[in-house]
């Protein structure tokens, strides 16, 4: 089982040294507890598999998995730069100490004020369309501005429908067949395309869509380096590489991974010479998914037709279980010996039948005020979350070598009136 649990010797569940039972006394449930040595850990064997077969090698953050505040700190201490798919991302990431050039913006449908807004943080920008590129003329100077491309590269990979970037079903990035129109006319407008970026889609344990996608997206660029003469000083295939979230999956192994796409890609940099450019990668999931977890705790037991497992958080706190029928493993956090003995479902406390964390889940006996902790719930867990029925939002824990830190107070019920207005005649 490659899912990443520790326990302790009083058969809790350990946290980057620190006892999930405490963590759930001191700060209240829900929880999301982000051990800090683990991000770092992801993000070295992630950066070291590949940048030890091509060392012109950047990885971009995909920060949209996770926004933490602190969690981006300690990615910008590594030496990480940022994939920005709005302006907050690039606001915040320029505040946290990430500078333009290491910011990549990959928009999608964004403004002429948003582009505008962007090119003055210094970030650099990745068009997804033709539009979006004219735009951009009208607000920069193009004289030597530089710019690159998403292009679709035909190839969708992802864990869920919802997931999969790429292909005729796609809104993103601009078309195989018209990239070196897009180049040339980039080039007319006196923009200098430096990159091409492609994006397959997200949780992905398979290799193979991953070559597929490499070819081809070398295959785009080597036709714009003949025919529209640009040469590229980056190339960037996304992220989307999965982690294990069932205890039948396992973690990809990342060395042989990064072996033969570097050998690829190194082979189809030659076939179509097109020199050494940067590679890039954009891990969201890879870096922070297994990094925390949401505590939570039980609030009810319910006998009904079914067994109903009842906790203090829902899909305003977790939204992927409802989203995309997620399966997230879930572990008895105060008594991590105890064996299964029924299948139960583990339901939030939002009204809406949906909102199940888990059917027909093997668990323990579990009694009401029992702690629960949701694994691998560090990517796109806090950042999907929201007010739905009126729930303030969970607090965030950071944990380094078994000392908390409170990253994010848990929301109020004040928090609920910020920022809206009640018109004078209803007063
Ligand atoms: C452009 C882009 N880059 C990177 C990512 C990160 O994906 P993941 O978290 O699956 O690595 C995404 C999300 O799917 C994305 O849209
Ligand atoms: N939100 C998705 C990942 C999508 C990534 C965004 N392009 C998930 O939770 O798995």
């Amino acid at each position: 089982m490659d899912l990443n649990i520790k326990i302790n010797d009083k058969n809790h569940l350990d946290i980057g040294g620190a006892d999930a039972c405490d963590i759930a006394e001191e700060f209240g449930t829900p929880t999301y507890v982000i051990d800090e040595n683990r991000i770092r850990d992801n993000y070295n064997r992630f950066y070291n598999a590949f940048s030890k077969y091509y060392p012109d090698f950047r990885v971009y953050y995909a920060c949209k998995a996770n926004t933490n505040l602190a969690v981006m700190r300690i990615l910008e201490s590594e030496g990480c730069c940022i994939d920005a798919v709005s302006p907050g991302e690039v606001y915040t990431s320029k505040k946290l100490g990430f500078p333009g050039e290491r910011i990549l913006f990959t928009g999608n449908n964004v403004t002429t004020e948003e582009l505008k807004f962007v090119a003055e943080q210094g970030a650099v920008l990745n068009l997804d369309s033709v539009s979006a590129l004219k735009r951009l003329a009208e607000v920069v100077d193009p004289e030597g501005f530089k710019i690159s491309f998403r292009v679709n590269p035909m190839v969708g990979a992802g864990h869920h429908d919802h997931c999969i970037t790429g292909g005729v079903m796609s809104k993103f990035g601009i078309m195989d067949n018209e990239a070196v129109e897009v180049y040339q006319f980039a080039e007319d407008l006196g923009f200098t395309p430096v990159g091409m970026h492609s994006h397959i889609g997200s949780g992905i344990l398979d290799p193979e869509p991953f070559k597929l996608a490499i070819e081809s997206t070398i295959d785009i660029a080597g036709k714009v380096h003949t025919e529209a003469g640009i040469d590229f000083e980056f190339v960037d295939f996304g992220g989307g590489v999965g982690i294990p979230y069932t205890p039948e999956e396992n973690i990809v192994d990342i060395d042989t991974f990064a072996k033969e796409n570097i050998a690829l890609f190194k082979s189809k940099l030659e076939e179509h010479d097109l020199g050494k450019p940067t590679m890039y990668l954009e891990p969201g999931r890879y870096l922070v998914g297994d990094a925390s977890v949401l505590l939570t705790r039980v609030n009810s037991v319910k006998q009904s037709y079914r067994k109903f497992l009842g906790v203090d958080s829902g899909f305003h706190t977790l939204l992927r279980p409802a989203m995309y029928d997620s399966y997230h493993h879930i572990v008895l956090a105060n008594k991590m010996d105890a064996p299964n003995t029924q299948e139960v479902d583990i339901a939030g406390n939002v009204c809406e039948s949906g909102d199940l964390f888990a059917r027909d889940r093997p668990m323990p006996d579990v009694e009401e005020g029992d702690l629960l902790a949701i694994l691998n719930a560090g990517a796109y867990g806090f950042t999907m979350s929201s007010n739905y029925n009126s729930r303030p939002k969970a607090s965030e824990v950071l944990v380094k070598d078994g000392e908390c830190f409170l990253t994010r107070e848990r929301e109020t019920f004040e928090d609920l009136f910020n920022k809206q207005i009640i018109p004078d005649y209803l007063q």
